[in-house]
């Protein structure tokens, strides 16, 4: 059989936007300045008391990882399963996701792959907001 690519270069897979924003380094320096900005607001403290920092960590990665496409296959527990006990308020919900926004703009992502991730949260609302 005739291999019809040799020689041809392979056509560059398009980058998630994890690759995008430079890799694991740069999400996580993200991910460290979602965190202070989670942790220092009022409103949102109450549902991470308890919470191993570990846990949390993971968290905010986690977090990062399905906005940006880049996680690795997720086994744990489902998205309502992980935060039914937590009676999240559709009003926390976009407060971490404005906390993530804040957290892109200021690493340098630019408006329009931010919104492009905001989208990409949006449906899990569904599953996480319970209150
Ligand atoms: C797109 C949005 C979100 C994603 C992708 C996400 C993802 C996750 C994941 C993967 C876990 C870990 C589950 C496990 O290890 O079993 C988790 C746990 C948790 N999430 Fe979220 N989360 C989101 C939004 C939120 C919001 C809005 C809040 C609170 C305002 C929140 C608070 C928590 C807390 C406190 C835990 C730990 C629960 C526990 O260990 O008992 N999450 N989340």
């Amino acid at each position: 059989m005739t291999d019809t690519t040799a020689g041809t270069p392979a056509p560059a897979a398009t980058p998630t936007l994890f690759e995008q924003l430079g890799g694991e380094e740069a999400v996580g320096a993200v991910v460290d300045l979602f965190y202070d900005k989670v942790l220092s607001d009022p409103d949102l403290q109450p549902y991470f008391t308890g919470v191993d920092l570990d846990r949390l960590k993971q968290h905010q990665r986690r977090f990062i990882g399905q906005a940006l496409g880049a996680t690795r296959p997720y086994s744990g527990r489902s998205m309502r399963t992980a935060h039914e006990h937590l009676a999240v308020t559709e009003d926390a919900f976009g407060r971490v996701v404005t906390h993530l926004a804040g957290a892109l703009t200021e690493a340098g992502v630019d408006e329009e792959t931010i919104g492009t991730i905001a989208q990409r949260l949006l449906p899990l609302k569904q599953e996480i907001v319970t209150a």
